[in-house]
């Protein structure tokens, strides 16, 4: 099961010897975070990530081992910026020269660094941002410019204090004219001092959610004071600025900017299966661990994972980290694919893969923060405790939601992907995960043949239920669309019904690619028949939960829906006996849990009990405060006056 997870034995080789080094480092320790202030807490990042460099280049670690590496460091600070925004955009938008200059001076670190898109007054609109780069033909030069308050440059990763170049999105301007948001590789700090170049304001925007999760990260504000930069500074492979000032779009159409995005999002994806697994992990761990009530006989009470509202709780989020981690794999797939084709100049298959990769975004982003926070609930009060490691967790993981594409803005370009494929149905076949689409007289004319609740273990059934509910939500979205005379008013009006379609279309990817998995590449028949439970358990919670969809496009029955209900208790009795080993497959270290209540060996009152008396409240100075502020408060003797 542990490579089943992993998705091969060398993957598995890898991340779990990565784990190790991270875990029995000293420098890399994780419980006295909390307790560190903001400066503190930085600094020590700083010294994880410098650390962390030395390793990678003393062992001589290879790419993917040093990302593994980096992962269960599990702190956030620029080098994430550096590595997974920076590098890819110069990879992705920089022209030849431009990457044989750049990208050596940022893969050995002489380098660091940002990726400035987002400002103060605008995020998801790109084409809202205000901050300039006007072209000035007699230097050869852009000035960059912030000309309102609302143009800083708000949140990029290590641009407070770290980095010393970011790529920044900014108004191209020739002449007076627009022409459009386009990247520039900015210089924002001495390579010899580290000290803001002059027309520069740098500074960091403050504390944020939580504690020791981002605010180890520098965000930073940036404002530009008429910068100048070299026009070669521009990120030119798509289009150009000629010396004369002459704008030109050069032969690679604008769509290969979607690459950087597809990547980017890909390992968003990718990453939504470790959180979720690593709060299922503590979640179930603890719930065996924990006993409350239904003692017979004088004999111990009961496990709180044999209660079957705790399972219908838990399961589905388990069976959701095992889907999310095969829909990671098979985007990382169809990325790889989509690269290769990129640099070819076939861009047949990106408006697809620009769709799977914005819905499913949102679809696992969302799904892993509600569950993080299930899973603290999950835990009782225990779960508040910062111990627990779910609190810091929810945390860090909650703004993968707004980054990277807000998620309903996310769902609504799947919305547009979904609604133009449906309009092109008479000359345009369809094609991978919108195939179904092409099939839609079927799916709109026949209804489930489910009879009893032992139909539903049938990945045909499942899979028609699931293709029929969202060919039936997205053709009635552009039914009614089809009867606005302004197209872009229809879409604002039905944006409820479209944002509920792509989540419907993205929901089946998920399941479709769960049941593919087990067709084809599972090692072991034992292995198969028990992820063939959770891919029952998965398909069907998300068939209750929607049951509304399922219900109001008349595909099922009343009936049939709760059959499906009625089979998926059934599936969580079989998932209790192998629930631990399920967790334990995700070959999650103590140190990456980081959590007294999912500790492996399930000794979780002891070891509260001792977390709590590392608690500064429990130093012997806090006394001298009580004497000062309190005793007199007990000596004054006061009569009781309201208030
Ligand atoms: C921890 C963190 C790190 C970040 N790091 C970086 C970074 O390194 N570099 C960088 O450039 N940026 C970064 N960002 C910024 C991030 O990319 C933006 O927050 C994100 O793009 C969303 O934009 P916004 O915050 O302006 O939200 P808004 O776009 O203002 O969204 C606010 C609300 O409006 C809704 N909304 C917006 N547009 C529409 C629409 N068309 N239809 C319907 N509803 C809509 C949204 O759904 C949301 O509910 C970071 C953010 C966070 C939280």
């Amino acid at each position: 099961m542990k490579v089943a997870w992993a998705g091969s034995r060398e993957a598995f080789q890898v991340s779990d010897r990565m784990a190790k080094l991270v875990a029995n480092d000293p420098v890399f320790e994780k419980f006295s975070k909390p307790m560190l202030g903001r400066k503190e807490l930085f600094k020590n990042t700083l010294r994880k990530a410098a650390y962390a460099w030395k390793l990678i280049n003393d062992l001589r670690l290879t790419e993917e081992e040093a990302k593994w590496l980096r992962h269960y460091i599990d702190e956030p600070n620029y080098t994430d910026l550096h590595w997974e925004m920076f590098v890819p955009a110069i990879e992705g938008q920089g022209t030849k020269e431009q990457k044989k200059k750049w990208l050596p001076l940022a893969q050995t670190m002489q380098i660091i660094g940002t990726y400035a898109q987002t400002e103060l007054g605008h995020g998801s609109n790109v084409q809202g941002l205000e901050t300039t780069a006007t072209f000035d033909r007699q230097t050869d030069e852009f000035v960059m410019h912030s000309p309102t308050l609302t143009s800083s440059k708000w949140w990029p990763g290590g641009m407070a204090k770290v980095a010393t170049h970011a790529i920044v999105y900014a108004r191209l301007i020739i002449d007076g004219l627009f022409h459009g948001v386009h990247g520039f590789i900015v210089q924002l700090r001495s390579l010899e001092d580290h000290s803001p170049l002059p027309g520069l304001t740098l500074g960091d925007i403050g504390m944020k959610f939580g504690h020791g999760t981002y605010n180890t990260m520098d965000n930073g504000v940036l404002r530009f004071d008429h910068v100048r930069i070299p026009r070669n500074q521009m990120l030119m492979r798509v289009s150009q600025v000629t010396k004369e000032g002459k704008y030109a779009q050069s032969d690679v159409p604008r769509q290969l900017l979607y690459g950087t995005m597809v990547s980017v999002r890909q390992t968003i994806v990718a990453d939504a299966s470790k959180a979720l697994s690593r709060a299922v992990c503590i979640a179930t761990r603890y719930s065996v661990v924990r006993r409350q009530f239904g003692s017979r006989n004088g004999g111990p009470e009961t496990q709180v994972i044999d209660y079957k509202t705790q399972q219908s709780r838990l399961f589905p989020l388990l069976a959701s980290a095992y889907a999310f981690r095969f829909v990671g794999e098979w985007l990382k797939s169809l990325y790889i694919d989509v690269k290769q084709r990129l640099e070819a100049n076939d861009f047949s298959t990106l408006p697809e893969t620009h769709a799977c990769t914005a819905g499913l975004k949102a679809l696992t982003t969302a799904a892993t923060a509600d569950g993080i926070e299930e899973c603290r609930k999950l835990c009782g009060g225990h779960g508040y405790l910062i111990s627990s490691g779910l609190p810091e967790l929810f945390a860090f993981y909650v703004p993968a939601c707004s980054y990277e594409g807000e998620n309903v803005v996310m769902m609504l370009q799947v919305a547009r992907f979904l609604v133009k494929t449906v309009s092109n149905l008479g000359y345009k076949q369809p094609v991978g995960t919108a195939a179904y689409l092409g099939r839609v007289t079927p799916l709109l004319q026949n209804n489930c043949a489910v009879q009893t609740a032992e139909d539903w273990l049938n990945p045909d059934a499942i899979l028609e239920a699931f293709e029929a509910r969202a060919a039936r939500m997205v053709i009635g979205c552009g039914e009614r669309l089809a009867m606005f005379e302004n197209p872009e008013e229809g879409f604002a009006e039905l944006s409820i019904d479209l944002v509920e379609a792509s989540l419907a279309h993205c929901q089946l990817i998920t399941v479709s690619v769960f049941i593919q998995k087990l067709n084809h590449e599972i090692p072991g028949n034992g292995v198969k028949r028990s992820l063939e439970v959770l891919c029952y358990v998965y398909a069907l919670f998300l068939l209750h939960k929607h049951q509304g969809d399922f219900l109001a496009t008349g595909y099922l029955t009343p009936k049939q829906a709760s059959l499906a209900n009625e089979q998926l208790r059934t599936l969580y009795s079989k998932v209790r006996p192998n629930a631990i080993a399920f967790v334990d497959s995700f070959n999650h270290m103590d140190h990456y849990l980081c959590s007294v209540l999912g500790r492996y060996d399930g000794n979780v009152y002891p070891k509260l009990y001792e977390a709590a008396w590392k608690d500064p409240l429990n130093d012997s100075d806090i006394v001298d405060g009580i004497q000062q502020y309190v005793q007199p408060i007990l000596k004054q003797k006061l009569h009781y006056a309201k208030l």
